[in-house]
Parts: structure tokens; sequence; C-alpha cells
């Protein structure tokens, strides 16, 4: 997943103590030997500890994806979590710093050269140093907060989707399983309760994805956040059709009248193609609302017929 690389983002005092650190220690021993060696000494802590700064800020700016380059699916979850535009202003504040440290690094070490005393000049270097560190403390807090958050997206894929939506009971999860490969996977989904499964299946060389999101299809949309609907609406953005899993047996608690309406705003709220299936055949054969596809996620059948039809949306 694009925000999985993210590793934790120092706090200014981390940076400032892990760069001052072990510059001091690589440098330790070379200060005997009169004035040219404590100079050189001088020269090289300056040297490491800017390099260090430098090298830790430019890879935390690295390591997050380039917003512009995203899929807009995530565009769009990223924007529910957090501030995008206060997320970009700081990594640019972050490479901002890691270029003046590099700088000032230079620049010391010259004025060392011609300066009465070298471990004046290197403290100056530091303390300059970590005043442009501090400068950019709350932007490494908050990239930091962030980061937290965008790791908990799941790993959805740029494959062909199908989402699977329905009252609860319905036979949701049955139908993942019946037609995915291995076992789902269950990940986290910041925008509700409990987590979104996912699972693949092959079909000759390519790669399908279903997908399941509890909380969020499986109710009136009117009973929604605006959260939620945003959750909703980011799905639109993957290459997906939705399968509607209707129960005519009923044996799932809720009244078809009521599935029927789920569905109607299934249809208008979310602006991708709808296949409707009537499922737990075996319990009713005689369904009279119009469907696409009867099955039985129990028994298996319909199950193929129902990905066939699927995958022919898909295409279109
Ligand atoms: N008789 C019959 N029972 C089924 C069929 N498909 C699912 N069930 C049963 O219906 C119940 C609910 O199935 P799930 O697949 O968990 O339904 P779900 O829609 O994923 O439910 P939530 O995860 O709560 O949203 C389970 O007890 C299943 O065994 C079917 O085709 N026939």
């Amino acid at each position: 997943m694009i925000f999985e690389k993210i590793s934790t983002v120092p706090t200014e005092d981390e940076l400032v103590d892990k760069a001052f650190r072990r510059a001091s220690r690589a440098n330790a021993g070379k200060k005997r030997g009169g004035r040219e060696a404590a100079l050189k000494a001088d020269e090289s802590m300056v040297l490491t500890a800017g390099n260090i700064l430098t090298d830790n800020l430019s890879n935390i700016v690295r390591r997050f994806p380039s917003f512009e380059t995203i899929p807009p699916f995530y565009y769009e979850l990223a924007q529910i979590l957090v501030d995008v535009d206060r997320m970009r202003q700081s990594l640019s504040r972050l490479d901002w710093a890691s270029y003046k440290i590099h700088d000032l690094s230079r620049e010391y070490v010259q004025k060392m050269r011609g300066a009465p005393s070298s471990p004046q000049v290197r403290k100056e270097a530091f303390g300059r140093m970590a005043s442009v560190i501090s400068s950019i403390k709350k932007d490494l807090l908050y990239l930091n907060e962030a980061r937290n958050k965008l790791r908990k997206l799941p790993d959805v894929r740029e494959e062909p989707t199908i989402v699977v939506a329905g009252y609860p009971n319905v036979g949701k999860s049955s139908f993942v399983a019946a037609v995915t490969d291995a076992r789902p996977e269950v990940a986290s989904y910041p925008f509700t309760t409990k987590g979104v499964t996912i699972g693949h299946f092959m079909r000759g060389y390519n790669r399908y994805q279903v997908i399941d999101t509890p909380g969020l299809l499986d109710r009136p949309m009117a009973d929604r956040n605006e959260v939620e609907m945003q959750a909703i609406t980011a799905l639109k953005y993957l290459d997906a059709v939705v399968i509607f899993i209707l129960d005519p047996s009923e044996t799932c608690g809720y009244e078809m009248s009521q599935q029927a309406k789920l569905l109607d705003d299934v249809r208008n709220n979310f602006g991708l193609p709808v296949l409707v299936a009537a499922n737990k055949l075996d319990l009713c054969g005689n369904n009279t609302f119009k469907v696409d596809i009867e099955m039985s996620t129990l028994s298996g059948e319909g199950i193929d017929e129902a990905l066939s039809l699927l995958l022919e949306r898909l295409e279109e």
C-alpha cells in the first residue's frame, strides 16, 4: 500500500540529538594532536551533523507519496483523514530545512578556517542547525500524525474491482469467500467500526479484487454521516462494479421492501454499474423480485454465472 512505506517521522529532539551525538562520537578520537587536528575534528563534526540532518529530512519527504500521482481513490480517502494541503506545505518546509542545513554546514566549515577558536564556531553551527529544525517542529509533528492515520488505509489496488453491497446477513461474506482464492484479508477501514474484507481471484492473466465494506453499503444512505458518505464515494474512483445481494427469504431479518429501498439508494448515489443478485435460492425458489441472477452462496448454484455477468459489466 502506498502509505505503508512512510516510517515514523521523528520529533525535533530525536532528529537533533541523533545527529549531534553521532557527529561527536564519530570524531571523538580525532582531537588529539594540536590545533590542526582539533580544527579537522570540528570541521568534520559540523559536516557529519549537517549530512545526517539533511539526509534524514530528505528521506522523510521521499517516503511520503507524491500527492499529484497517487490513485484518486486514495487521494479521496486521504483527504477525509488528513489535511492534504497542510501535509504538502509541511513536506515542502522539510525540504527547505534540508537544503538550509546543507548550506549552513558548508558555510560554517568555511568560517572555521579563519576563526581563532574552531569549537566556538562549531557550537554556533550546531545552534543554527538546531534552530532550523526547531522552526519545522510543528511540521514534523503534523506529518507523524498524518502518517499514523494514513497507514490505517487498506490495501485496495488499482485492479478491476467487485464491490459487494446489501443488508447484513444476506450472504455478502459467503459470496466473497465463494469467489476469491485464498482466505480474504480483513483490513482496517478507518471510516467504519468494522474492517473491510478484501479478496482476490484470477481469470486468465487478470487479477480481480472483491471488497466488502461492512457498515457502509449495508444500510440506508440517509443514516450515514458525511465522512461515511465520502468514504463511499471514494469507491467510485475504482474500476468497479457493484453486486447488490438481496435475500428474498428474508432470513437476514430485513423485509424485501427495505432491501429494495437500499438497492435504489446504492443505484442512485453511487455512480457504478449494479448487478442485482437474489441469494439463498435454496431457501426460496419462488422469488418474484426482478433480479439479474439468482444464486446460493451455500450450494454454489448461480455463483459462476453471477461472476461472469460481473466480469462482462466490468469490461463494458
Ligand atoms: N440457506 C442459505 N444460507 C445462506 C446462504 N448464503 C449465506 N447464508 C447464511 O446467511 C448467514 C449470513 O451470511 P453472511 O455471508 O455472513 O452474510 P453477510 O451479508 O456477510 O453478513 P454481515 O457480515 O453481517 O454483513 C450465514 O448464516 C450464512 O450461512 C445461502 O445461499 N443459503
